[in-house]
C-alpha cells in the first residue's frame, strides 16, 4: 500500500466563474519525498493544493490523497494530513501556544509542543494573540500547526514567503526532518533555491497545467542548454571545432581568446573540445562547464515576461 502514490491528480480542472484556474493538470506525488510545485503567479498552484486539501471540488478529473477522495473522505484524511495555508485560517484572538496545544490535543501522538515552539523561534510570543503576531511569526505558527499531529503528508503553501533568513533555515531543517521521518511533503514556492535545496521532485505549473516534472537535476540537465567556456590563443577556427561537435552546438569568441560553446554539454563534448584543443596545440588557461540553475530552467519554461 505504501508504494501507492501519496497524491494522484488526473486531468484536474477547476474553474471560478469564467476563470479556469486549473486546466487539466496531472501530477503524481511519491511518498516519503519532498515535491515542490513551482509556477508563476496565478499558475494554479494554490488552487491545486487546496483541491487536494478538500477545499474545492474538481469540475473535472480526479484527485486522490493517500488513496482517498479529499472531499468525500475528509474525516478520514484529517488526522493523516497536515495543512499550512497561505493565509492563516486561524481564529485571530487565540494565543499562539494555546492554539498549538489545542491542535496537538486533537491527535493521538503529537509532537512535543514546547520543543516545536522553541525550534521555530516562537518561544517569546507563545502568549501573544494570533492577530498581534508578526507576519513571519504567523507563518511559523501555521507551519507548527500543520506538523504538530505527525501527519503522513503535509501541504505547505509558500512556507517561507516573507520569512527572515534564520526562520527560513529553521523551516528548511524541519522539512528535511519530516522527510527523514518518512513524511511526504508537498510545498509550493517561488524560491528556486528552496526547491533546489529541499525537493526530490519538482513540478512546474503554468496556466493550470504541469509543464515539466522531474528531479531538480533532471530538469537542469534536460530543460536547458549548458555552456562550456575556455580561454586560449585568440583567433581559433571555431567553424572547424563545430565540425567535431554535435549538430546544433554553437561556438563564439566573446573576447580575444575567450570562447563559449553552447549546446548539449556532456562528458563526450568536453572530451571532444579538449582533444581538439590538444590537436591544435592549445592549452586552455581555463575550462569550465556552467550548469543551468533551476531558475534558468524555470524562466526558459515559463517565459521571462511578467504575467497580467
Ligand atoms: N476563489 C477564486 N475566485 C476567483 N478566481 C480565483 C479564485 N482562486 C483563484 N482564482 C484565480 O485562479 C488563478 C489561479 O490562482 P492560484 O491562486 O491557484 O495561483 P497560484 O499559482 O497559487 O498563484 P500565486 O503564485 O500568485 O500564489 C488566478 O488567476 C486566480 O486569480
Amino acid at each position: 500500500m505504501s508504494n501507492d502514490p501519496a497524491v494522484e491528480i488526473r486531468g484536474l480542472v477547476k474553474r471560478f466563474g469564467t476563470k479556469t484556474a486549473v486546466d487539466g493538470l496531472d501530477l503524481v506525488v511519491p511518498r516519503s519525498a519532498v515535491t515542490a510545485v513551482l509556477g508563476p503567479n496565478g499558475a494554479g498552484k494554490t488552487t491545486t493544493v487546496e483541491t487536494c486539501e478538500g477545499y474545492h471540488r474538481p469540475d473535472a478529473g480526479t484527485v486522490r490523497v493517500l488513496g482517498l477522495d479529499p472531499v468525500a473522505d475528509a474525516a478520514a484524511l484529517r488526522p493523516r494530513v497536515g495543512v499550512m495555508l497561505q493565509s492563516g485560517g486561524v481564529y485571530s484572538g487565540a494565543r499562539a501556544e494555546e492554539m498549538l496545544r489545542h491542535m496537538a490535543s486533537l491527535y493521538a501522538d503529537p509532537l512535543d509542543v514546547g520543543a516545536l515552539v522553541e525550534r521555530l523561534g516562537l518561544g517569546s510570543c507563545g502568549r501573544t494573540p494570533y492577530r498581534r503576531l508578526s507576519g513571519g511569526q504567523q507563518q511559523r505558527l501555521s507551519l507548527a500547526m500543520a506538523v504538530v499531529g505527525r501527519p503522513e503528508l503535509v501541504f505547505l503553501d509558500e512556507p517561507t514567503a516573507g520569512l527572515d533568513p534564520q526562520a527560513r533555515r529553521a523551516t528548511w531543517e524541519l522539512v528535511r526532518e519530516l522527510r527523514a521521518d518518512g513524511v511526504t511533503v508537498v510545498l509550493t514556492t517561488h524560491h528556486m533555491d528552496e526547491a533546489e535545496q529541499l525537493a526530490d521532485e519538482v513540478a512546474v505549473v503554468d496556466a493550470g497545467k504541469v509543464i515539466a516534472h522531474g528531479s531538480p537535476e533532471q530538469l537542469c540537465r534536460g530543460g536547458a542548454e549548458n555552456t562550456l567556456r575556455f580561454t586560449g590563443r585568440p583567433g581559433l577556427d571555431l567553424a572547424a571545432l563545430l565540425k567535431a561537435l554535435p549538430d546544433g552546438t554553437r561556438a563564439a569568441e566573446l573576447a580575444p581568446g575567450a570562447y563559449r560553446v553552447t549546446g548539449d554539454v556532456d562528458p563526450q563534448m568536453l572530451a571532444t573540445v579538449a582533444s581538439w584543443c590538444a590537436q591544435h596545440g592549445v592549452l586552455p588557461d581555463s575550462l569550465s562547464v556552467e550548469r543551468h540553475t533551476l531558475e534558468d530552467v524555470f524562466l526558459e519554461l515559463t517565459g521571462k515576461e511578467l504575467r497580467g
